[in-house]
């Protein structure tokens, strides 16, 4: 196994794209989060404002019915989809020209949702990032990961790693299992933790960003969101994934000094991304 090539800024430099002075939002991308159930559509909310301020173009939002005026109120650049479902997604039949999906966050493992993401991942060659309880029915479900597309993007972190490949008996067993399931899947994986590492196959990075203000709720629901906005700029999976990883931690490196661990929460990612983007131009 090749050892992790450190993903500093030096390699984001390499792949980072300044905008088109001509650019506009019909070509700078169009993001579509699928995700949330009665109780976590802010998972919905953090992972669409992510993905804009990222900055893709267009954000549309996939949600059962109570999450409508929720998502609309709280993120108004947001346009909003519902299923026909009150409380949680019962299937995914919209008609959109998107370049990204991100699907996962806040979704609930019902049994009608979990058929909706298998219709969907069964009809779908967008490319893709696939997190939280996506991830999970997928582990619920195994034989389903035959029907991910090849290049797609999944973020576990550790507990949703272990429902997907097993358990493990040391770091370097958890990598390498990893590394197969990428291989095998052809998948690219983002492992999240403490450091996270990004796997394509045999190439693997480790991010030297971020801090342990990041161990807060919705921090995962806004990568999934940053990603999926790096994908729809026509980033390469990989590079989506790296810079993603990077920009997220960097949000927390450079928040530190005044929020402290204790006081970040996942909007202040949200809040940090100008920033984020800002220290690499200079
Ligand atoms: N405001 C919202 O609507 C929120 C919704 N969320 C959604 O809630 C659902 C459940 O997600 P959860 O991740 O909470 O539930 P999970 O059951 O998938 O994960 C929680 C378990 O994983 C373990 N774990 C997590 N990170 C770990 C780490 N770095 N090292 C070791 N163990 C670790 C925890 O100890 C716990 O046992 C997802 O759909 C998620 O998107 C959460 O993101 C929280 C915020
Ligand atoms: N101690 C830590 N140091 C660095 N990054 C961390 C730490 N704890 C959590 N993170 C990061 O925060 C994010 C948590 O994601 P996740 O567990 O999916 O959160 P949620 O589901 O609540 O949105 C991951 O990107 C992870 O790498
Ligand atoms: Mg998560």
């Amino acid at each position: 196994m090749n050892s992790p090539t450190p993903l500093d800024r030096n390699e984001i430099l390499k792949r980072y794209k300044t905008i088109d002075k001509y650019t506009h939002k019909g070509i700078q991308g169009h993001v579509l989060i699928i995700g949330g159930s009665y109780g976590k559509i802010g998972a919905v909310c953090l992972a669409s404002k992510a993905a804009l301020k990222t900055g893709c173009g267009l954000v549309t939002a996939f949600v059962p019915q109570c999450g409508y005026e929720i998502v609309q109120a709280s993120v108004p650049e947001v346009m909003v989809v519902t299923d026909d479902h009150e409380k949680y997604i019962s299937e995914i039949a919209l008609n959109l020209d998107v370049n990204a999906i991100g699907i996962g966050p806040g979704m609930g493992q019902k049994m009608a949702t979990q058929k909706a993401l298998h219709d969907f991942l069964s009809n779908t060659s967008i490319p893709l990032v696939i997190d939280a309880d996506a991830l999970n029915i997928l582990s619920n479900n195994p034989s389903w990961v035959a029907l991910v597309s090849p290049r797609t993007i999944l973020t576990p972190h550790p507990k949703e790693l272990e429902r997907l490949i097993g358990k493990w008996h040391s770091d370097e067993e958890k990598l390498g299992k990893t590394v197969v399931f990428s291989l095998v899947n052809q998948v690219v994986i983002v492992m999240k933790g403490a450091p996270t590492y990004i796997i394509n196959g045999e190439m693997i990075y480790v991010n030297t960003t971020g801090n342990a203000a990041l161990a807060t709720a919705g921090s995962g629901d806004v990568l999934t969101g940053m990603i999926t906005s790096l994908l729809a700029q026509s980033y390469s999976p990989i590079d989506a994934a790296l810079l993603g990883v990077y920009l997220h931690g960097l949000t927390a490196d450079i928040a530190l000094p005044t929020t402290g661990y204790q006081s970040f929460i996942a909007s202040d990612i949200i809040e940090n991304i100008g920033r984020a983007y800002l220290s690499l131009e200079n």
